[in-house]
């Protein structure tokens, strides 16, 4: 299609405020999906998303509107609302000349609206605003596109007002998004460039690659070359998404599809490289992306030590339809061999895990999890680690530096006294309060990355009884008085349960870490102490009693299936168990180092 008749959008908003619902009803006003067919939310099709009812990897989609007896081709490009997915945000967004910007008319601007939004106005796309869910008694539109021109300087005034449940306005925003946001700009007949902005791997298909064609045809057949990896493939098929794959010729400037190629591993595609055709003129490189920074690391490892080789099959399996994952072997004097994972996000974190646990029915340990820290060691040198085990003896090293995020909260004017105490308890440092309507405001403070993952969301969730919403970005590296909480279990290290805190923190985050580990070790036959220490001062200790009783002493009689019965039962408790030394730790006892102060 001329690129004249061609519109690339992708709706950009806060989580749950209607992304995927408005796209589904997309689908169903331009026919492109039957209504008797229309599942909900056809574009999350992992079954995870749908549990979740999030969405985790961007899609696009093309359908046709008519405007003025004239048949338009307009790409939907779906992305992520939660943070830790920013990344596929902003690799969408580049493939698109505008975005709509939707927020729910009830619950008004969030801390993704802003941080989506300023994705998309740095990326110069044509903004439409739209305001969801008035079909709710509390929905007050007015207000909100007051909030949005109070926070991001966007005009609002006649921003669309619709329902994406029940469909009303759905239409005026197709018309909307054909007068407003520009055509495509590329020339079908210049020099191909395309920009890989996602690639996927399908079992049965292998990977499919997302392209979005800026000048130039792509034909099938033809032999492309990758000019960031200098990789060459030939395009075996090539097509788009309405929503289901539907095969094409060919690609021309403007139009967003994907190829199929007999490339094996995703690996082997480079998000946000230039593709162009093999053994002919090369054109300027597209600007591409950043890479996708890991925030949180955490090491997985097997129950049963024996299961190593199916938890490395498992990884690599996964990575290859989720190329953020980053794992590497790691040995621990506690828990053996298991692998050190690098994650966007606590969320993309969680996923992971249960990935490896449902879809590769692997039992593991997880340890806490951790960022990444600096050290600068006695002459220069500086290192980084990702986990507290790895921090090197105190004579080694000069100075630990720390990630400091740059966190904007969005919250209702009368929890603001709430936000400030916790961002206190957090080594919090403020940096401004700006009002987007007389009823909320937006605060910004620097905080450790650490104290994020501690607890900070949580005690933000509850401390505004789930009216505060937040996003970060990491800023710097940042030195200050760091030290290692170490943690004995019977008198043993235990690397695993070890973690970075600052010195005025240490009496407090032990003393709860030991409190909490006391409630999730079971007891054993002999008398179990547990301790915290920085370097070699004990700051607290917890004693796990004595078991007495024989479990099995209940059954008399000899009634020997019960005995049985009940045997098997503790057996299968500790399969989520890993043994330290002669003690038995769960699972949750690894996360439980996390997780508040007392
Ligand atoms: N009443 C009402 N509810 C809506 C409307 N649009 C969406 N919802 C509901 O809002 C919830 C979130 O909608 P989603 O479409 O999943 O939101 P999303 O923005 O795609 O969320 P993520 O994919 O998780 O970022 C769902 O329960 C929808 O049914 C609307 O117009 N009116």
């Amino acid at each position: 299609m001329e690129p004249r008749f061609i519109r690339n959008f992708s709706i950009i908003a806060h989580i749950d405020h209607g992304k995927s619902t408005l796209a589904d009803r997309i689908l169903e006003v331009t026919g492109s999906v039957l209504k008797r067919d229309m599942k909900a939310q056809l574009l999350d099709d992992m079954e995870l998303e749908r549990e979740r009812g999030i969405t985790i990897k961007a899609r696009a989609v093309t359908v046709f509107h008519e405007k003025d007896g004239q048949r338009y081709q307009i790409n939907l490009i779906d992305t992520p609302g939660h943070v830790d997915f920013n990344y596929e945000v902003e690799k969408s967004l580049q493939a698109c000349e505008g975005a709509v910007l939707l927020v729910d008319a009830s619950q008004g601007v969030e801390a993704q609206t802003v941080a989506n939004s300023y994705l998309a106005i740095e990326a110069n796309l044509e903004i439409v605003t739209v305001l969801n869910k008035i079909d709710l008694p509390h929905a007050r539109p007015d207000e909100i596109a007051e909030e949005i021109e109070n926070s991001l300087g966007i005009d609002a005034s006649d921003a669309l007002a619709i329902s994406a449940k029940t469909g009303v306005g759905v239409p005026a925003v197709l018309d909307r998004i054909i007068e407003r946001i520009p055509a495509p700009s590329g020339d079908p007949k210049g020099l191909l460039r395309a920009l890989i902005f996602d690639a996927v791997y399908d079992e049965y298909r292998g990977i499919i690659v997302y392209l979005r064609i800026v000048d130039g045809t792509l034909e099938e057949g033809e032999t492309i070359e990758m000019l960031g990896t200098g990789k060459v493939f030939e395009a075996i098929e090539l097509g788009q998404f309405s929503p289901k794959m539907k095969r094409t010729k060919k690609l021309a400037a403007g139009e967003v599809g994907y190829f199929i190629s007999n490339i094996k591993m995703l690996g082997d595609v480079r998000v946000g490289d230039t593709i162009t055709h093999h053994k002919r003129e090369k054109p300027k490189m597209l600007p591409g992306y950043r890479p996708a920074q890991h925030m949180v690391y955490a090491d997985f490892y097997p129950t049963n030590n024996g299961d190593f080789e199916q938890l490395r099959e498992a990884l690599e399996t996964l990575v290859l339809s989720d190329s953020s994952l980053d794992f590497q072997p790691v040995t621990s004097d506690a828990l053996g061999f298991g692998f050190r994972c690098g994650f966007l996000g606590l969320l993309h974190m969680e996923i992971v895990q249960q990935r490896l646990e449902r879809e590769h029915d692997l039992d593991l340990i997880q340890t806490a999890p951790t960022v990444t820290y600096k050290i600068i060691m006695v002459g220069g040198e500086e290192r980084e680690i990702h986990s507290p085990g790895q921090l090197p003896n105190p004579d080694k090293f000069e100075e630990i530096l720390e990630p400091i995020a740059r966190v904007t909260i969005m919250v209702p004017v009368e929890y603001i006294g709430a936000v400030m105490q916790i961002a206190a308890e957090h080594r919090a440092q403020y940096i401004r309060q700006d009002h987007v309507s007389t009823t909320r405001v937006q605060l910004e403070y620097d905080i450790p990355m650490a104290e994020l993952i501690y607890d900070f969301y949580d005690k933000l969730k509850s401390g505004t009884r789930g009216f505060g919403t937040m996003n970060y970005e990491l800023r710097e590296f940042r030195a200050d008085d760091l030290v290692k909480l170490r943690v004995l279990v019977n008198g043993t290290d235990v690397d695993a349960l070890s973690s970075i805190v600052h010195s005025t923190q240490a009496d407090t985050r032990g003393r709860g870490a030991i409190k909490r580990l006391r409630k999730e070790i079971p007891r054993h036959m002999f008398e179990i102490p547990i301790q915290a220490a920085v370097g070699g001062k004990i700051i607290a200790r917890e004693t796990i009693r004595a078991l007495r009783k024989d479990v099995t002493a209940k059954c008399y009689g000899g009634d020997i299936t019960r005995k049985r019965k009940l045997l098997e039962k503790q057996k299968k408790g500790k399969r989520r168990m890993r043994a330290v030394g002669n003690v038995d730790i769960p699972q949750k006892a690894f996360l439980a180092v996390l997780g508040g102060d007392e």
